[in-house]
């Protein structure tokens, strides 16, 4: 241990007992060449981003406003599944579904590579809370990073800085999340403008509520309030204090009658959250307003209704697929600038692209991976996960109470998947046990956001596969008890929709998008009793009649198509769910085996 006192170390702004004594262990042991309390100031945004600008990590963007252009290292572009582990103490606390390894084993390991990794480097404190400060109990959280992209990545994506370390006075409790992008510098030693390491690990000790991340400079690995926090650790905090914490949009969807319903909807990772929650109806006279694009923290208020709230503070979005065609409104977000562009394209005249922004590409771009690009090129421009990462306040049909602490009344939750076969555009639960199961059996096509194959379908039960901190057994049944424990004509009604079946010609069956308001209006008239539905073997299907597809391009034939229930795609999900629901012993509940039971009946 040095006795040279690591500048920023003393003098810190704040008397918390706790902070301080985490803050001092870790920088003595990753041995940061300065230590620095951030702010999230205006100024200290500035310099940040200037220092990355003269790192050669980000492009300055002539073309938006306070906007940056950032390529990472082509090895470091998505979450790694397989490096992510839950170390519960018990092993069968993380359950079939995760990776794990005993803490203290895991401590070891990490601490070794810990051990000196910030040298050269400065240690950034990030004071941050998920949901407003002014919530009853605030979720505080402290994220300890080298990596300036980090820090100021979660100046958007969080809120940070000053006023949440002073709202964490000197005992309010947080969540320690460690990261380090594992590359230290010697004297002299050039940087690199994506510093990683091949060794990456991502690691959530439940009992402990805390994060230890380390390798990785991507989204998804790295802002620790995101998934590592909101999903896998408040999953664990939701399981024991009777909440939910869930991979879901919010949005408010106002009736031609301005009645005002509030939606969630999960679906797994690049499967359609971002463009639902933004969505911009084609049918006249409703309205759609955003509220979360990611991530729902889900309460039960005192009239017994499920409240959700979004913990986050911006959009870290899919970039190829959204345009002014598909989502103008995530377009218009971006326009107003303070954004980050990661892995995506860059124009000549020092503004952004990336595939399915525009009808037609530009004659000449400097792709992600910084060579030049023409449209004949063999690659796409930008990666399929690159990302923009920009302020949810920026966001023109932003709901204005996207803020209020105690959230919003949910009347339906959708799950989603990413489906060419078998699963029916819409179909709605019997009952909330049937809408568990239609959670805990979710499948879909595996997609960019995550490193592995891409297009194999998996089951992603409640689109949460990769981020349920514990056994998803125990998730299961932590669904089925909150069905139980509360007034079940007060529970949100539960609908399973998918955008991406596909016709014989490979083909999508469905316009999507801003046409999706026809699949919300009809769940609305469900909610309202004047829907009609037909009773499939695997919910309610609309009748071709109760679908609004007025003025849609489509053949009945098409529709009815989109929205047909057919037993014998059924019949081979059958054997696979039975597979699946087996990896679970007896921590599956015996309402999922009755409700197989119930669905094998009905194909039969
Ligand atoms: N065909 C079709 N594609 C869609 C639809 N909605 C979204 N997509 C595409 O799916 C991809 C991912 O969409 P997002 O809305 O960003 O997905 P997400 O669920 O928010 O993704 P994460 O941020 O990874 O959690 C984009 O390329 C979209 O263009 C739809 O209704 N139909
Ligand atoms: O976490 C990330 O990196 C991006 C995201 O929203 C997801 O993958 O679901
Ligand atoms: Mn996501």
């Amino acid at each position: 241990m040095t006795s040279v006192a690591t500048p920023g170390l003393e003098n810190a702004p704040t008397t918390h007992a706790r902070l301080l004594a985490w803050v001092r262990e870790m920088a003595e042991l990753t041995t940061p060449d300065r230590v620095v309390w951030v702010d999230g100031s205006d100024e200290e945004w500035e310099r940040l981003t200037q220092q990355l600008v003269d790192a050669g990590t980000f492009r300055r963007l002539d073309a938006k406003p306070n906007s940056f252009w950032c390529a990472s290292d082509p090895r470091d572009v998505a979450r790694v599944e397989d490096r992510t582990y839950i170390c519960s103490v018990d092993e069968a606390d993380a359950g079939p579904t995760n990776n794990w390894m005993d803490p203290a084993e895991m401590k070891s390991v990490m601490t070794e590579l810990y051990r000196g990794c910030m040298r050269g480097r400065t240690m950034y404190v990030i004071p941050f809370c998920m949901g407003p400060v002014e919530a009853e109990n605030p979720m505080f959280g402290v994220e300890l990073t080298d990596s300036e992209y980090v820090v100021v990545s979660m100046r958007v994506m969080a809120r940070i800085g000053s006023y949440v370390l002073d709202a964490m006075g000197e005992d309010r409790p947080f969540v320690p999340a460690m990261h380090s992008l594992g590359a230290p510098l010697d004297p002299g030693q050039a940087d690199v403008p994506w510093p990683c390491s091949d060794t990456k690990y991502i690691v959530q000790f439940p009992e402990e509520r805390m994060i230890w991340s380390y390798g990785s400079g991507y989204g998804g690995n790295a802002l620790l309030g995101k998934k590592c926090y909101s999903l896998r650790i408040a999953s664990v905090m939701a399981r024991d204090e009777g909440w939910l914490a869930e991979h879901m949009l919010i949005l408010k969807l106002t009736s031609p009658q301005q009645k005002v319903y509030y939606v969630a909807a999960a679906f797994p990772s690049a499967c359609g959250k971002t463009n639902l929650a933004m969505l911009e109806p084609t049918i006249p006279g409703w309205k759609v307003e955003t509220l979360g694009d990611d991530i729902a923290w889900m309460r039960f208020g005192e009239d017994g209704r499920l409240y959700a709230l979004n913990p986050e503070f911006g959009l870290f979005g899919v970039a190829p697929g959204t345009g002014w065609d598909t989502n103008p409104n995530a377009m218009r977000t971006i326009e107003k600038g303070n954004s980050v562009f990661t892995n995506v394209a860059l124009t000549d005249d020092g503004d952004i692209w990336w595939e399915g922004m525009t009808d037609d590409a530009p004659a000449h771009l400097t792709d992600w991976k910084g060579r030049d690009w023409t449209p004949e090129s063999d690659e796409p421009s930008s990666h399929p996960n690159s990302r923009f990462c920009t302020p949810i306040t920026q966001c023109p049909i932003l709901a204005p109470e996207y803020d209020d602490p105690k959230g919003v009344p949910i009347s339906a939750i959708l799950f989603g998947g990413r489906r060419k076969t078998t699963i029916p555009l819409v179909s709605e639960a019997r009952d909330w046990n049937h809408g568990v199961f239609m959670g805990a059996t979710l499948s879909s096509e595996t997609t960019a956001a995550a490193t592995g194959a891409v297009g194999v379908v998996r089951r992603d039960p409640f689109a949460m596969l990769p981020f349920i901190g514990y056994n998803a057994g125990d998730y299961f049944s932590h669904w089925v008890d909150t069905g139980k424990q509360h007034d079940s004509t007060k529970l949100p009604r539960i609908f399973y929709v998918n955008w991406f079946r596909r016709d014989e010609d490979g083909g999508f069956l469905w316009p999507g998008f801003g046409e999706n308001s026809r699949v919300l209006k009809w769940v609305v008239e469900r909610l309202e009793g004047t829907a009609a539905a037909v009773e499939t073997p695997v919910g309610h299907v609309p009748t071709v009649d109760s679908l609004d597809v007025s003025g849609l391009d489509m053949t009945p034939e098409q529709v009815e198509q989109a929205l047909a229930v057919k037993p014998e795609e059924w019949r081979e999900e059958v054997p696979q769910i039975t597979e699946w629901f087996e990896k679970f012993g007896d921590k599956l509940p015996s309402t999922m085996w009755d409700e197989l039971e119930i669905l094998k009946s009905r194909l039969a």
